[in-house]
């Protein structure tokens, strides 16, 4: 399948909705790159209160047997520095807690930033390294902070950056303080993070934006330019970037926004349900036909057969 090419929002009624489309989107990237041990599927994470509905949703289609982790390998986005592993706060004890603890996912398999090392530069640059020895990240999930940082890239974050330590802003430390029984000076100042570089490099992006606290960060970062103040925008260079959000989250968007992305998604729809109807054979370029192996006269009763939604079908095979 093509990289879509393309920035795509989806828009979902609440955060389950949205959990649930995420889960089974990513559940369908694994089970499609039929992942093996000599070659996994290299998944990035993130942590936070808006990716729990995915992680619930993709427990449950483990538990199912729909869905493994065996052949998974994982990195997360950030950690705190200076927080034990052992914290029920560090970001190592939410992933085994909300997530790793429930899948079958091999622990040697799950890589996480160490907040504690004595050299804190040298993990960050041992982190992007491992990254690249496995082969680079083929999905990163990540969620967003009401500043539109994505992982801990905060305002003003090159967008050129790579993991390193980043001093937080007042505005996250407040933010996360809900974590810390809303006391402000337990929060940490400082983390480690992957740079809005690391995450661009992912072949795939997708980001959870849930709740009109984030309403601002989405407009900001899909209906206006590219700008390290709001390091979510970054995305806009990115050829296959998905965010996903639920109705709170378009607050602050233009009715013409949300229509015209409702609208690319319900011909997007169409189009793969026509797809799934027929098949390509024949030879390449100029020579390619197309072969109806069922349905034509759905394709014909739906008046879909456009030149133009048949290119679509070709191009997005
Ligand atoms: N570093 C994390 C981010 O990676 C996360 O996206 C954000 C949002 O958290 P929540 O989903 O709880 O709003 O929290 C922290 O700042």
């Amino acid at each position: 399948m093509h990289p879509a090419r393309r920035l795509e929002l989806i828009i979902r009624d609440d955060p389950a909705a949205v959990g649930e489309y995420i889960g089974d989107y990513i559940a369908k990237r694994i089970t499609d790159f039929r992942p093996t041990p000599d070659k996994p599927f290299v998944l990035g994470l993130p942590t936070g209160s808006s990716p729990i509905p995915t992680y619930k949703h993709l427990i449950r289609l483990v538990k199912d047997g729909k869905l493994s982790f065996k052949n998974v390998v994982t990195f997360n986005m950030d950690e705190y520095v200076g927080l034990p592993r052992d914290h029920p706060e560090s970001y190592h004890t939410f992933m085994f807690r909300e997530f790793f603890s429930h899948v079958d996912i091999d622990p040697k398999h799950v890589n996480l930033l160490n907040g504690s090392a004595q050299d804190l530069v040298g993990e960050c640059n041992a982190y992007e390294e491992k990254i690249r020895a496995a082969g680079g990240i083929e999905l990163f999930l990540g969620g967003i902070g009401e500043d539109g940082h994505i992982a801990f890239n905060e305002p003003g974050s090159s967008l050129a950056s790579r993991t390193r330590i980043k001093t937080l802003a007042y505005d996250t430390i407040l933010a996360n303080a809900r974590f810390f029984a809303n006391d402000i000076a337990a929060v940490p100042r400082m983390a480690l993070t992957v740079g809005v570089k690391t995450v661009l490099e992912s072949r795939e992006v997708v980001v959870v934006v849930t709740g009109q606290r984030k309403a601002l960060a989405l407009s900001m970062a899909i209906e206006h330019g590219v700008n390290h103040l709001w390091t979510l925008s970054a995305l806009q260079t990115h050829p296959w970037a998905l965010i996903v959000v639920d109705e709170d989250a378009t607050a602050e968007l233009r009715v013409k926004t949300v229509k015209y992305f409702k609208s690319i998604e319900r011909v997007h729809e169409e189009v793969e349900a026509a797809r799934a109807e027929v098949a390509v054979i024949g030879g390449d370029g100029d020579e390619q036909q197309i072969g109806v192996i069922t349905g034509l006269s759905t394709w014909k009763r739906r008046e879909v057969a456009s030149p133009v939604l048949w290119w679509f079908a070709l191009e997005c095979r």
